[in-house]
């Protein structure tokens, strides 16, 4: 939680004397505020000469609080926010757009797990180009392998049509190089700080967010018997999901496979991890074969288990 201190800049009410005032009853955070008994605050900041100017600092750091805090949704706003902000973004493959009901789900976190070489980075790029064609949306590509090829993007946009400025669709996705998952999180979190500042009205809205592969960057701080790199996945997950709800945005990521015991591979990002995506999807090719299989392994409306064949490139 944050210091005090950290909010005087934006918030001259929270000045040195508030602080103060604050550490002299043993608040020093915002979660020390979040823990006192602010009746017994108040109280305190009534015996003191500059009390009016105490109070307002407490009501002003408490509508601070307030503000970080989702307003409770009834279920009918929920429909209608679901109806009028969570759009089905189109793949581009009939058969996958089939199999999920329209496609890729706004405000949802799908995984596509798969062993190497089944075709996930692939299938990032051609969803790519087919969401800044056909949504006119941009789409933000983290890059966590050097698997980004503006080549390929190009081929896939004169793919999908002839007709569509090639420029100008590329121009809309945006690639960011990120190795480790602390630069993700300051990637994320300068996201998130742009679509606040920019609003819902933005010049061209942001549809579409790809992690390639997330499992690369969080594989490395799971190792080790200790909680910190399963705390740091989860907050990487619910950060994803936060972005998803809150801005409308359909995001996809990468989990690669690994051998597990007797060599049957398994999911890189396993049994901690599987509760935090809305939607699972396994892809398999054999190798030689230019068919890709996809199943639904977890989907929020769909049975599990259900599957379809495409094809990336003819
Ligand atoms: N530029 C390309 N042109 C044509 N085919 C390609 C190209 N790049 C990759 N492929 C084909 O796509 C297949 C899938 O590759 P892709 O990189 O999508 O797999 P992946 O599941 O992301 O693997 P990994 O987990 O190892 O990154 C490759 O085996 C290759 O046959």
């Amino acid at each position: 939680m944050a210091p005090l201190k950290s909010l005087e800049a934006r918030y001259p009410l929270l000045d040195s004397n508030f602080q103060s005032f604050c550490a002299s009853n043993g608040i020093f955070t915002v979660e020390d505020f979040l823990l006192h008994d602010l009746s017994v605050l108040t109280a305190f900041a009534e015996q003191q000469p500059n009390s009016d100017r105490l109070k307002e600092g407490i009501t002003q750091l408490l509508s601070i609080i307030d503000r970080q805090h989702q307003p409770w949704l009834n279920g009918l706003q929920l429909l209608e926010d679901a109806r009028q902000n969570k759009h089905v973004l189109s793949t581009g493959f009939e058969e996958i757009d089939k199999l999920l009901g329209g496609g890729v789900r706004e405000g949802q976190l799908t995984e596509l797990v798969g062993p190497s070489s089944s075709g996930k980075t692939q299938l990032c790029l051609r969803v790519a180009a087919n969401v800044a064609i056909q949504h006119v949306g941009r789409v933000i590509f983290m890059d966590t392998g050097n698997s980004f090829s503006p080549r390929r993007i190009e081929h896939f946009i004169h793919q999908i049509s002839d007709s569509v400025l090639s420029e100008k669709v590329m121009s809309n996705i945006l690639c960011y190089s990120t190795f480790d998952i602390f630069s993700m999180f300051d990637v994320l979190q300068q996201l998130e700080n742009s679509l606040k500042s920019q609003g819902p009205k933005g010049d061209c809205k942001v549809q579409m967010l790809i992690v390639d592969s997330i499992s690369s960057l969080i594989t490395h701080v799971l190792g080790g018997s200790g909680p910190q790199g399963h705390a740091l996945m989860t907050a990487a997950g619910f950060l994803l999901k936060k972005l998803a709800h809150e801005h409308n945005i359909a995001v996809l990521v990468t989990n690669h496979m690994v051998a597990g015991e007797g060599g049957t591979l398994k999911p890189a990002l396993g049994e901690s991890w599987k509760s935090i995506p809305h939607v699972r999807l396994l892809l398999s090719r054999d190798p030689g074969n230019k068919i890709s299989n996809i199943s639904i392994l977890k989907h929020p409306s769909l049975a599990s288990g259900e599957v379809a064949r495409f094809v990336i490139d003819d």
